[in-house]
């Protein structure tokens, strides 16, 4: 892999900001997310692994956020990006108010599996997508890998009268991937590797072991759009650019992955901006007529402002930029 020159990391970090934003509900367990911004000379990027994240794993955003801002992104061959829905794990009466903050979304995903719901609830929840979308919708879950083997096809017989588009995750191996994918194939539904690509030690793994039927491809956790892009090129699969539940200056980065990819045959994780209740812009990347935009986004100094992470969270964060920088120096130092 061929690797850029690091900037400074003064440099990186002089007009570095640090927000915590409100979310519309709890959402993988969380109900603020914090995110680091910095302003590089092709503009804006995004810092912003999940706080439990280590630092090796953190490098990885943290090489992300320097592609963006550092290094011209591939030129785009769309200039919008179709996006479905995400549904959390909220009751099956509150589908539809969650639908209707992601105009024109033709297509959703349903989270299924977490821990505190039973495969009642997630049966209902993904019937009442089904119904809200109607027969021309597309309905596709995400299980974050909450399942066993047997659990999981357990789960998708009872879930395959919704007709889904796939499975995301549905077990945490690449192992059992394989193994539920050759169980089910007889329902016809695919399945698709998330956690199995951004959080391996060798992302195309599961794809070498035909263990799914297509990826899910985030920009920050694979290294940036560059490296992502090659990943997908490696991989030979049908891929889901997805967000990391990314202020929109984040789905900026992702919206520039999808617009280089010459096939994209699903629609996009990238809706997410519509599960915060507040952003860094004036200009959210939110859907319209179920797609967003492919461009920059510039950051509003009030909203920075207002939604300035406490001092001692900035301070944790930009600790936390300067050990993935140091990890990133030891990689270019080998
Ligand atoms: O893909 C989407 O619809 C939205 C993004 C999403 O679900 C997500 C967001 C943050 C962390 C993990 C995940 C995930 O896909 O598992
Ligand atoms: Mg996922």
């Amino acid at each position: 892999m061929t690797q850029s020159p690091l900037p400074e990391l003064a440099e990186i970090l002089t007009h570095a900001r640090v927000v915590t934003l409100p979310m519309v509900t709890r959402f993988r367990g969380i109900t603020v997310r914090e995110a680091a911004l910095f302003e590089g000379p092709e503009g804006w990027t995004e810092f912003s692994p999940f706080v439990e994240y280590d630092d090796a794993e953190a490098a990885n955003w943290l090489r992300a956020a320097i592609d963006f801002g550092w290094r011209a992104a591939p030129a785009p061959l769309r200039e919008r990006i179709p996006v479905n829905a995400t549904i959390p794990g909220v009751p099956a009466g509150q589908v539809a108010e969650v639908l209707a903050r992601f105009p024109g979304c033709r297509t959703a995903k349903v989270k299924v599996a977490a821990g505190d719901q039973t495969l009642a609830d997630d049966v209902a929840r993904v019937r009442a997508t089904r119904e809200a979308l109607g027969p021309e919708g597309r309905v596709r879950i995400d299980a974050n890998a909450g399942w066993t083997v047997d659990e999981a096809e357990h789960a998708l017989h009872a879930l395959a009268e919704f007709d889904l588009e796939y499975a995301e995750q549905p077990c945490a191996s690449v192992e059992e991937l394989a193994e539920i994918r050759r169980r089910t194939a007889y329902m016809g539904i695919p399945i698709a590797a998330d956690e199995s690509v951004r959080r391996a030690s060798d992302p195309l793994a599961v794809a070498a072991a035909g263990a799914a039927d297509l990826l899910v491809i985030k920009a920050q956790p694979l290294g940036g759009i560059h490296r992502a892009l090659a990943i997908v090129q490696q991989a030979g699969l049908p891929v889901v650019v997805s967000s990391a539940l990314d202020t929109s200056i984040g789905l900026s980065m992702g919206a520039h992955l999808a617009a280089s990819i010459p096939e994209l045959e699903f629609d996009c994780g990238l809706g997410t901006a519509s599960l915060l209740a507040a952003d860094v812009t004036l200009e959210p990347l939110i859907a319209d007529a179920g797609s967003i935009a492919v461009r920059r986004v510039q950051p509003d100094a009030a909203l920075l402002g207002r939604y300035a992470a406490p001092p001692a969270r900035r301070d944790w964060w930009m600790a936390r930029v300067a050990r993935a920088y140091t990890v990133l120096e030891r990689e270019l130092a080998l």
